[in-house]
């Protein structure tokens, strides 16, 4: 009797854009030392959004920092695309931010002296490469800026400022953005104009976006929200709504570590 056929191979699967096993980042010493980060593992898949939440003080920043090559590990490893990050010289890791990684901050980070385009542009002009016209228009078109390309920061509303902020991120296709409460600094109806762009980026350019947020409905715009409690992972929910994140964030901290964490 013939074998059964084997199982088809599993011709597609999703690779984690940003890769990070068992983080440890302590600052201080003796006494005074504080564990920001206790052997966290995560994996961040391509193209997917990914929201980090917890109290303040969990270590969110630390871990985004940590992610980015903008703070180093005492232990543990991060890999972003195909690049180990841990035990990269500081040249090395500029060349990485810049080639790979996008970010958006709370306070937009414009440059003032420069328009709104040269903004968007400069990332790609820093690192010598030459914008893909076509990319660049297609991202201001998405996100309405065609007519404030001439102006300064200081001209523009705080929505269109984190607007052109997304776009300078987005320039270089990064291989991952990471959005530090993006919509901290904006009313409701310009953080919903970021989210929803981010949302698109995600689901229409494929874009990958790992995002710290304090705020439920932000979160809610991720395909997945990971919780962090004194430094460790403690929940990780995936197809989140407002109200399953504030569900989630009730007591959680008095949950146990999902397993692999605070070892
Ligand atoms: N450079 C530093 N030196 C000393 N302690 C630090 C440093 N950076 C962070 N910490 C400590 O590490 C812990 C985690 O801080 P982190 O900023 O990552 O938290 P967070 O969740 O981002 O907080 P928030 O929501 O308030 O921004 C905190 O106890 C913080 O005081």
């Amino acid at each position: 009797m013939p074998l059964a056929n084997p199982p088809a191979p599993q011709l597609t699967r999703t690779r984690a854009a940003v890769d990070a096993t068992n983080l440890l980042r302590a600052y201080g010493s003796g006494e005074a030392q504080v564990v920001a980060l206790r052997n966290v593992s995560v994996q961040f898949a391509s193209g997917a959004f990914t929201a980090i939440m917890g109290p303040s003080g969990s270590g969110k920043s630390t871990l985004m920092h940590c992610l980015a090559g903008l703070d180093t590990v005492d232990r543990g490893s991060v890999r972003i695309g195909d690049t180990e990050i841990t035990g990269l010289n500081d040249k090395a890791l500029t060349r990485l931010r810049r080639d790979k990684i996008g970010f958006i901050f709370q306070q937009f980070n414009l440059l003032p002296t420069l328009t709104a385009e040269e903004n968007i542009l400069l990332p790609a002009s820093i690192a010598g490469a030459k914008a893909d016209p076509a990319w660049i228009g297609r991202v201001i078109a998405t996100l309405d800026l065609a007519d404030r390309l001439t102006h300064k920061p200081t001209e523009l509303s705080g929505g269109q400022q984190q607007r052109v902020a997304c776009a300078r991120a987005l320039a270089t296709r990064p291989e991952v953005v990471f959005a530090d409460e993006p919509t901290g600094n904006l009313d409701t109806r310009s953080s919903g104009e970021v989210l929803r762009f981010l949302r698109r980026s995600v689901d229409d350019f494929g874009q990958t976006i790992v995002m710290v947020t304090h705020d439920p409905s932000a979160a809610a715009h991720a395909d997945r929200v990971v919780f962090l409690a004194d430094g460790q992972i403690v929940e990780d929910l995936h197809r989140p709504t407002a109200d399953s994140v504030i569900d989630t964030m009730r007591g959680f901290e008095n949950r146990v570590p999902l397993a692999g964490e605070g070892r």
